[in-house]
């Protein structure tokens, strides 16, 4: 947790609170994205509980094989996605971040600013055969942040978008399921980049899009451009 107070969510309370456990001043929080008014209690809860959100990591998301192992291989047609799977993952993905970011940057604007990370996927995703809908709901969260950064501008909350930037071995692409010849990273990837983004360093950083497996050389040019 990098000496952060950290809320970790999940639609699961119990195993939410059971991984926070397990990290030093983190807690864990029921949350079903999908659901405004589990949004709004969340939201309310993790406020009061770590006394005010100084950030917040838009990263829930599913893919088609949590709506159907089938379609883990991603050779799937758009032709043949199921109506009620291709509404899951906009509603996850896209809605999701939307119901979270609206709830907590109301929020932030009240107290005078804030942080506002959106993880997302390499832009290849969003074009490659069989990749709908997953593909179109990280391209239209992509697109939300950027509005989101737009509207922002100037108000003291502060909008990124992070990437792996390949493949990640998780729980939504488990080792077996890596495309071969991918690239593939450790979540891990993805620590550095978020810690430095909560950090002071960070500040005036917006609308940036960044890759967390080309960090070190992104934050080298940044700083050489400064
Ligand atoms: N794994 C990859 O290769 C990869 C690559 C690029 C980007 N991403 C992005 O990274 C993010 C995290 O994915 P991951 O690979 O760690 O997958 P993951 O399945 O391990 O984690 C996603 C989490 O979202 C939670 N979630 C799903 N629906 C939810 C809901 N309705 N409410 C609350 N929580 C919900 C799940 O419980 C899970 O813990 C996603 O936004 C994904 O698009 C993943
Ligand atoms: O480069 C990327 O961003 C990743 O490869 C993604 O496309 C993942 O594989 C996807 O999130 C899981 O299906």
């Amino acid at each position: 947790t990098a000496g952060a107070t950290v809320a970790l969510t999940g639609r699961s309370g119990r195993r939410a609170s059971e991984v926070a456990a397990e990290l030093p001043g983190a807690v864990g929080i029921e949350l079903d994205v999908q659901d405004e008014s589990s949004v709004a209690k969340a939201v309310d809860e993790a406020w009061s509980r770590l006394g005010g959100i100084d950030m917040l990591v838009n990263n829930a998301g599913i893919g088609m094989r949590t709506v159907n192992p089938r379609f883990m291989t991603h050779s799937q047609g758009f032709w043949e996605v199921p109506a009620d799977g291709f509404r899951a993952v906009i509603e996850t993905n896209l809605t999701g971040y939307f119901l979270v970011a609206r709830e907590v940057t109301l929020r932030m604007l009240a107290a005078g600013g804030g942080r506002v990370v959106n993880i997302s996927v390499s832009e290849s995703t969003m074009h490659r055969a069989g990749f709908v809908p997953y593909g179109p709901s990280r391209a239209g969260s992509e697109a939300l942040s950027r509005i989101m950064a737009a509207d922002l501008r100037d108000t003291g909350v502060t909008v990124n978008v992070l990437l792996p930037g390949g493949a990640t071995v998780t729980g939504m692409l488990p080792l077996d399921a890596v495309p071969e010849g991918r690239k593939f990273l450790e979540p891990e990837v993805m620590g550095p980049p978020i810690v430095w983004l909560a950090s002071d360093d960070a500040a005036g950083v917006h609308d940036e899009r960044i890759v967390a497996a080309e960090f070190e050389r992104w934050l080298r040019d940044r700083n050489g451009r400064r």
